[in-house]
């Protein structure tokens, strides 16, 4: 087998006493050493009511902040890293995690990390917030609930609806450039979406900068389309000179990425050009790309091009970082000629970390704004399948008279696409492991995602996998811990169908699309309404068929439900795994865990 292999620890892991206990007395009668590596493997998974426990002490005291919000910071810096293409393979490694990291000492398998010392990959600190909000507002209402409505703003009260059925096709998408049409129609497109022909209709096939543009629709409802569409069609007939006239931000390189692609699917076939800035490059030599090297055009407008020279992109889609490292250091870079913005994963982007580029591109509109009069200059798209209705938040987007894009009414928040399916899982803690490799065994001829609370749980459930003999050259890792390029080929294996398990992080939940996907598994419950509506979207995209299961220790169950009802969610059922499946599973995960065991040995040595 090729195995992963360890990472070296630098320090041993420090011994805590077992909030998992009850996990222990769980446990079956297996060797001493296999409910060990049980104990040590659950040690990573954070407990959705111990976290609750820290957001409660967060709201009441931000200064006593505990250390799940340092490891919030420092993913959060592992997480730009990444976005910006800083560090590629090396995760930030946090101190106090440090401190508390074991070395893979299975004799001192009585102490456990604490749940909340597992890292997350992508959204926790960012749904803690707004869960925080929420709960903030839960509060409030509960003391003054008929002011709780105020909250939201009045348009966001009053959405366009975007209902099923209301596609339109291509033929009859009026203003629709004929060559965006053939195009789109070679690549398989027959018709808008819903949310599409709603965009399209509300900017006048992106001619009109009448309202700004809000959409708040299910994952894989056709999002980057619907702002893309409307984009290209109203950059053209305009250009005169090429000029960066339109910004996509975006948080992450891999999303960055996937949009460019969509970009410059359209771009070639009416003569414009997008860029990416996203870190896939160095700095100069995406300067040299994107900005034309910094030169003018003549006083007639013309550039003066040649082989080392290359006019601006018209369309740049770009992480913040790299956005703000161009905007202020490369010749020729500028927001000067914007026509339009898109925020696109927007609830994701306001976060507080990011914001030192939104002052300086909203001013950029208004700026715009100023020169057209009481017209917006610039026409803003924002998107997001969680899109935050958190009026402070909104407000520093700058939008001009918004026209809020939403499934149903405005009380609806997050839904899910309509042909998604759930199920639960519920087991004891000693049998997660098991639960999940008949799971998985059941699932394995699917495209599967699995996604775990943390990079370490990530790695520790690959691992896992990697010893179970018919899913072991089936699984492949996605997470923070993989370099771009592993994760790259990662993605490759899985759309290519060479690899059907995905075990992902966190880092996989917002906006990534691969279609193929038939299941996602939570091994790890997700702690947020949010990150199982992001989960679970990895799938049922399109309008495709998709199931989610979600894993559950029995104390968990309470949690899940919980967040369930926050979000009016009453659809997921129960799964069950028969008892000869268990059984038949049982040889393979004693194996699969000797495995760990030796990986994690290995690891602390
Ligand atoms: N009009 C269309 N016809 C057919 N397929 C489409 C159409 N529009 C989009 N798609 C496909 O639907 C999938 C989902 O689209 P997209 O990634 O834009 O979803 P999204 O709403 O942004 O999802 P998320 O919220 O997860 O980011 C993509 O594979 C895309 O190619």
């Amino acid at each position: 087998m090729n195995g992963p292999q360890p990472r070296k620890k630098g320090k041993k892991r420090k011994a805590e006493s077992g909030e998992h206990s009850a996990d222990a007395e769980d446990a079956p009668k297996q060797s001493a050493g296999i409910s060990n590596i049980l104990k040590r493997f659950r040690s990573t998974h954070r407990d959705p009511n111990e976290l609750r426990g820290q957001d409660a002490d967060l709201g009441q005291d931000a200064a006593a902040a505990p250390s799940g919000l340092e490891l919030g910071d420092a993913e959060l810096q592992n997480e730009e890293k990444i976005a910006e293409g800083a560090d590629d393979a090396a995760p930030v490694r946090n101190t106090s995690e440090d401190a508390h990291e074991t070395a893979g000492q299975l004799q001192h398998s009585s102490a456990q990390l604490p749940a909340s010392q597992s890292r997350p990959d992508d959204v926790a600190a960012d749904e803690a917030e707004e869960e925080d909000n929420d709960r903030g507002k839960h509060k409030a209402k509960q003391k003054q609930p008929k002011q709780a409505s105020d909250a939201v703003l009045p348009w966001m009260r009053l959405p366009v609806s975007i209902t099923a059925g209301q596609g339109v096709q291509l033929g009859d998408v009026g203003g629709l450039d004929p060559r965006l049409r053939d195009k789109m129609r070679a690549d398989g497109f027959v018709e808008l979406y819903p949310v599409q022909a709603a965009a399209w209709r509300i900017t006048a096939g992106g001619h009109s900068r009448m309202h700004d543009v809000c959409i708040s629709a299910p994952t894989g409802s056709g999002k980057t389309l619907a702002y893309a569409l409307p984009i290209v069609q109203g950059l053209l007939g305009r250009r005169c000179v090429p000029q960066l006239r339109c910004l996509v931000v975006l948080p992450t390189r891999d999303l960055a990425a996937q949009v460019f692609k969509v970009f410059s699917g359209l771009c070639p076939a009416v003569g414009l050009r997008a860029g990416l800035a996203a870190a896939q490059a160095s700095v100069a030599a995406e300067a040299a790309d994107l900005f034309g090297n910094g030169q003018e055009p003549s006083p007639s407008g013309v550039y003066q091009l040649s082989e080392e020279v290359v006019a601006p992109v018209d369309i740049l889609v770009a992480t913040p970082g790299r956005l703000m490292a161009h905007l202020k250091g490369t010749p020729g870079a500028t927001l000067q000629h914007l026509r339009y913005l898109v925020v696109d994963e927007a609830d994701r982007l306001l976060r507080q970390a990011y914001q030192d580029w939104l002052p300086f591109v909203v001013a950029a509109g208004g700026a715009q704004q100023a020169q057209h009069g009481c017209r917006s200059g610039v026409l803003k798209f924002v998107a997001s399948a969680t899109l935050t209705r958190d009026p402070a938040k909104i407000d520093r987007l700058g939008l001009h008279c918004p026209r809020y894009l939403a499934l149903e009414a405005a009380d609806t928040r997050y839904a899910l696409p309509r042909s998604l399916k759930e199920y639960k899982l519920v087991c004891t803690g000693a049998d997660k492991p098991l639960c999940a490799i008949a799971l998985l065994r059941q699932l394995s001829a699917e495209p599967t995602v699995v996604f775990t609370a943390s990079v370490e749980a990530t790695r520790r459930l690959y691992v896992l996998l990697s010893g179970v003999p018919d899913l072991a050259a089936k699984a492949v890792e996605f997470s923070s811990l993989n370099s771009t390029s592993e994760r790259s080929a990662a993605l490759t294996a899985f759309t290519t169908g060479e690899a059907k398990l995905l075990v992902a992080s966190d880092a996989m939940t917002r906006g990534m699309d691969l279609p193929s996907v038939a299941a996602v598994v939570n091994y790890d419950a997700p702690v947020y309404p949010k990150t199982y509506v992001h989960r679970a979207g990895r799938t049922a995209r399109a309008g495709r068929a998709g199931r989610v299961y979600t894993i559950l220790r029995k104390e968990e169950v309470r949690h899940f439900k919980e967040l369930l009802r926050k979000v009016n969610n009453t659809f997921v059922m129960d799964h069950k795994l028969t008892p000869q499946l268990l059984e038949a599973a049982q040889p393979a995960c004693a194996h699969a865990l000797e495995v760990l065991q030796a990986y994690l040995a290995a690891e602390g040595a």
